[in-house]
């Protein structure tokens, strides 16, 4: 385009963002407003169901050429910055840096939070439990893999509420120094990600050696000290580590997503679009499993998921975890879980959070 098009069109981009900068401050301004309220209300400042209705209704009224897809990416930052005025977010997230959590939490919280690695689960919910975070990112199930135990079981021992989930879809790529296939002489990462790249390995390196290691991001860091190794690992460790992409999304299922958990400490209000997660263990009875599934179907609640896990205090007894459409301030949830209660010997209500979309 000749310069004196160019120009003009540069000078008209210009005006636009200086309205657009004005009205991220007007708007800044009244979150700070907002901010006061709350603190006197003594209210969360974080409230996810309401991020999800600005998003839902920016991208729904969106009319275009701007992509549908950015109002969201677009708003996560605008919103994660002007919470920042309000309180900044401290979250404690299943590290190292640039693992899926972390690519989760940053989904969830935005550039503004501050986003702390932990060396395990239970240090995130410990974190949260003791008032040190905020909020918790922790990963409980994956779409190939299954549950992660280890997140249920944390339920057992802690009062901390589901606040949100967050659902990732999650691409495996091939990172090294040099972006070189042919300069590959093994491959490092975490079991499960070696295990959904399997057929794309037997093909593209068959002789290369396979190496465990306990997350994608340290196999990534591995793959910065040896250029003779590549990782699997997120797109994120490749900017994060510095590597190259030797080949990018090799997981043999495309369809691979993470499921995971915001915890933090009261249940957010309700949205109109929730999910419910319980855990109770019922009386050893006849017909009790049907009975537990029937306040539940009467009332045409949609179960979305059902786990059970082993009760460790004793042997060949079990808590089960379950995923309801709704929120515990609905009338029909409270009744089937209140019908549900008598039944059990133990029942918990883990959270009722906005239900996420991919
Ligand atoms: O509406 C609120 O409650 C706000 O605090 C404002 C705001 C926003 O920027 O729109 C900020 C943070 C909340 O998580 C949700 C929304």
């Amino acid at each position: 385009m000749a310069e004196d098009k160019l120009g003009p069109l540069r000078r008209k981009i210009d005006e636009i963002d200086d309205r657009i900068l004005e009205l991220l401050n007007e708007r800044a301004r009244v979150v700070i407003e907002v901010g006061h309220a709350k603190a006197g209300e003594q209210k969360e400042f974080y409230v996810p169901s309401r991020e999800q209705a600005i998003y839902r209704r920016l991208s729904e009224k969106n009319s275009g050429p701007f992509p549908a897809e950015a109002i969201r990416s677009v708003y996560r930052e605008i919103i994660s910055a002007c919470l920042s005025l309000e309180e900044p977010m401290k979250v404690a997230f299943l590290g190292p840096q640039a693992t899926f959590t972390h690519v989760a939490a940053m989904q969830q919280f935005g550039l503004s939070a501050r986003l702390v690695p932990l060396k395990s689960i239970s240090a995130v919910f410990e974190e949260v439990q003791r008032g040190r975070a905020h909020y918790g990112v922790v990963p409980v199930e994956n779409s190939n893999e299954g549950i992660v135990s280890h997140t249920l079981d944390m339920f057992m021992g802690s009062d901390l509420k589901v606040i949100a989930e967050i659902l990732l879809e999650i691409s495996h790529d091939l990172l090294s120094r040099s972006g070189r296939l042919e300069e590959v002489r093994k491959v490092v990462s975490h079991p499960q990600a070696l295990a959904q790249c399997r057929r794309w390995l037997e093909e593209n390196l068959p002789e290369v050696p396979l190496v465990d290691v306990a997350s994608t991001a340290l196999a990534a860091q591995m793959a910065t000290e040896d250029e003779s190794a590549a990782a699997i690992a997120s797109e994120m460790a490749a900017s994060f580590y510095g590597l190259k992409v030797v080949k990018a999304k090799i997981a043999d299922n495309p369809n691979n997503f993470t499921r995971f958990l915001v915890v933090g400490r009261t249940t957010p209000e309700r949205s109109g679009k929730d999910k419910t997660s319980i855990m109770f263990s019922v009386k050893d009875e006849p017909g009790i499993l049907y009975r537990m599934l029937e306040p539940f179907s009467k009332r045409q609640i949609n179960l979305s998921k059902i786990e059970s896990r082993p009760l460790k205090s004793k042997a060949w007894e079990y808590i089960f975890f379950l995923d309801l459409e709704g929120h515990v301030a609905d009338p029909a949830v409270a009744e089937a879980i209140a019908e549900l209660q008598s039944y059990c010997q133990f029942l918990k209500v883990l959270g009722s959070y906005p239900k996420a979309r991919p």
